[in-house]
């Protein structure tokens, strides 16, 4: 069984795959200074509840916070006695070289978002994770991840505001009733929502007229489907986008004899 855990900057996700098909997804937040052993004992808990028998022999990670790695390696050393691959370092080879200038670290989790992207969906593809930061990844004719766009999050804006703005209060994402709103937290709401369905169609846009081809639009991230409400902003929306690309990479990687 292969452990895939992709850390983004709020939430970790370990999710267990058997060979055939994901047994199960479990979300952390992200701490870097949660312990193997911490993390471990979440675990097992989890699995006992499952009631599943758990035989992990491989693991690969994806971490945008690089000082969780550390402890995620001793988790994988220490309790399932295997070296994990990370993405992003040179011993975890990627099926096409993203393109981008010399010298930029490429965050692991759009590398990964391509991989699973073209894999599922083909060339001249647009990834769009709702995250911390609402990234925008591109994928060219021949899978290669070939730059993108970074937002600030969904999350991260609304509490910019309320942490900047003495009388703004912290508010949930949600679509409001109507645009015009007639108190503070339906005003938020609204400029949230439409400021998002405005980014998210203007950044498409952008992107197409610049590659000048069509090109598909794929989202993920838990606060996809709230923006798809009758926009036809996406063509498809996928959960488990990031750990199938972590999947991928994990057998592209035994196919070559890295693992
Ligand atoms: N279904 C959801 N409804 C509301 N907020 C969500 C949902 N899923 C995720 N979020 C929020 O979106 C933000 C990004 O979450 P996540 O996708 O886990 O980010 P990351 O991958 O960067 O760790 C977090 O603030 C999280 O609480
Ligand atoms: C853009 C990100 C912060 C997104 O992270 P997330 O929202 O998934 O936590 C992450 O991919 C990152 O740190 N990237 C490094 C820079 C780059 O991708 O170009
Ligand atoms: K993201």
């Amino acid at each position: 069984m292969l452990l895939c855990i992709d850390t983004g900057n709020t939430n970790t996700v370990f999710s267990i795959w058997d060979g055939q098909k994901f047994l199960a997804h479990w979300r952390i937040s992200t701490d870097h200074r949660r312990t193997a052993d911490e993390y471990f004992v979440w675990l097992s808990t989890l699995i006992a509840v499952q009631k599943f028998e758990l035989q992990i022999n491989a693991c690969i990670i994806s971490a945008t916070a690089p000082r969780v790695v550390f402890n995620l390696r001793v988790l994988c050393n220490r309790y399932f006695d295997t070296r994990p691959l990370v993405v992003g370092k040179p011993d975890c080879a990627l099926p096409v070289a993203p393109r981008v200038d010399t010298g930029t670290t490429v965050g692991p989790d759009r590398l990964v978002n391509t991989v699973a992207g073209y894999e599922r969906h083909g060339a001249d593809l647009i990834v769009v994770d709702f995250g911390t930061a609402t990234t925008f990844d591109v994928v060219d004719f021949d899978g290669a991840y070939v730059g993108g766009v970074i937002a600030p999050g969904v999350n991260l804006s609304l509490e910019a505001l309320h942490m900047g703005a003495a009388s703004l209060p912290h508010v949930d994402v949600t679509r409001p009733p109507r645009v015009v709103g007639t108190n503070t937290v339906a005003c938020l709401q609204s400029g949230i929502f439409w400021g998002y369905i405005g980014l998210v169609e203007g950044i498409v846009t952008q992107i197409r007229q610049e590659r000048q081809r069509p090109m598909k639009v794929v989202a993920t991230g838990g606060l996809a489907p709230l923006f798809d409400q009758g926009f036809d902003l996406f063509d498809a929306i996928e959960d488990d986008l990031t750990v199938h690309g972590l999947r991928l990479i994990h057998d592209y990687n035994k196919e070559m004899g890295n693992v």
